[in-house]
């Protein structure tokens, strides 16, 4: 993978992962009840960290995930206000979020209501998805007649997560955890895809990421929720157009537009091209489009920021 730029220092803060797209940091005090979570401007594609970063990807779509935890009512774990909550320091203001530090659930709670990526080609080897039987005939990309709770297990960092049935995450979580999980996933997730259906958008997948409180025990939504590196969004209008082809109609608003020249221009081997200047202003502008049309407003970060 390419070597990722070193994650910035930063003051009362001490770095202690970095993601594909994102760091983490703990207090540099060590107070072990809060973390940082800072979205970086990186873009990753076939599990490569592209060249150049996308400026203002990472105050968008911390933006919108903020947006998104605002309306969904359950528990989450923005230490916004909180007390004791050290404080967010100023250079990643706009992209990063203080934490309140979770148990977190080794398990990926993938939320499906299409059909593509690796729930459709385990579909097609095994005729069903975590266990799931579905229908024959269903194509890439196809709606489901109901979204689908397809878990996967959070690989140790770095690794592939493993798709697993509903019968192993009770497993690994215990069964009421479990059903809490797929409870809660599905609920906001069917919530979630009414509110952007009615902008027009379909929201096709997602993957929330649950922790317990060490506090109180309360199952608390974690990460970051539904936004375009989490989710798969699709134009509602493009998608119906029957006259389109597949890639047309399934045009996401993330990375599309990357994975495609990526796809024009590299053959897969050693390490990928740098992207051309337009195509990182225009996979911004594809961030921005899917902000505006769920939000209703512009993000405040602006690119140049
Ligand atoms: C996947 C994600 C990650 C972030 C940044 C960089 C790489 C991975 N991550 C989130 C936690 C986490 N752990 C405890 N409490 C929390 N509230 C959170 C959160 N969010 C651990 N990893």
């Amino acid at each position: 993978m390419t070597n990722i730029a070193p994650a910035p220092a930063l003051p009362g803060w001490t770095h202690t992962y970095s993601g594909k797209v994102r760091d983490l940091y703990v207090p540099a005090n060590g107070d072990d009840r809060f973390l940082l979570v800072v979205a970086s401007n990186r873009v990753s594609a076939f599990d490569h960290v592209l060249e150049p970063p996308i400026p203002g990807k990472g105050g968008l779509l911390t933006e919108l995930s903020n947006w998104w935890f605002s309306r969904i009512p359950m528990p989450n774990h923005l230490a916004t206000g909180h007390p004791e909550a050290p404080a967010m320091p100023s250079e990643v203001a706009d992209r990063a979020v203080v934490s309140r530090r979770l148990e977190m659930y080794p398990v990926e709670c993938v939320v499906r209501g299409a059909l593509t990526g690796s729930g459709f080609a385990e579909y097609q080897r095994t005729g069903a998805v975590c266990g799931i039987p579905l229908p024959e005939g269903i194509e890439d990309g196809d709606l489901l007649d109901e979204p689908i709770y397809t878990p996967a297990y959070k690989a140790p960092l770095g690794e592939h997560d493993e798709n697993i049935t509903f019968e192993r995450s009770a497993e690994l979580v215990g069964p009421e955890v479990a059903a809490a999980l797929r409870e809660a996933s599905l609920r906001i997730f069917t919530e979630a895809r009414q509110l952007a259906a009615e902008r027009g958008v379909i929201l096709a997948d997602t993957k929330f990421e649950f922790g317990r409180d060490p506090e109180t025990g309360e199952l608390v939504l974690a990460d970051e929720v539904l936004t375009s590196d989490s989710s798969r969004y699709w134009d509602a209008s493009l998608y119906l157009d029957a006259a389109l082809d597949r890639s047309a109609r399934l045009a996401s608003f993330d990375k599309q537009i990357v994975r495609n020249w990526l796809a024009a221009h590299w053959d897969r081997t050693g390490e990928p091209p740098a992207l051309p200047a337009e195509i990182v202003s225009r996979t911004y502008d594809r961030y921005r489009e899917l902000f505006v049309r769920l939000t209703g407003t512009e993000p405040s970060a602006t690119p140049g920021a």
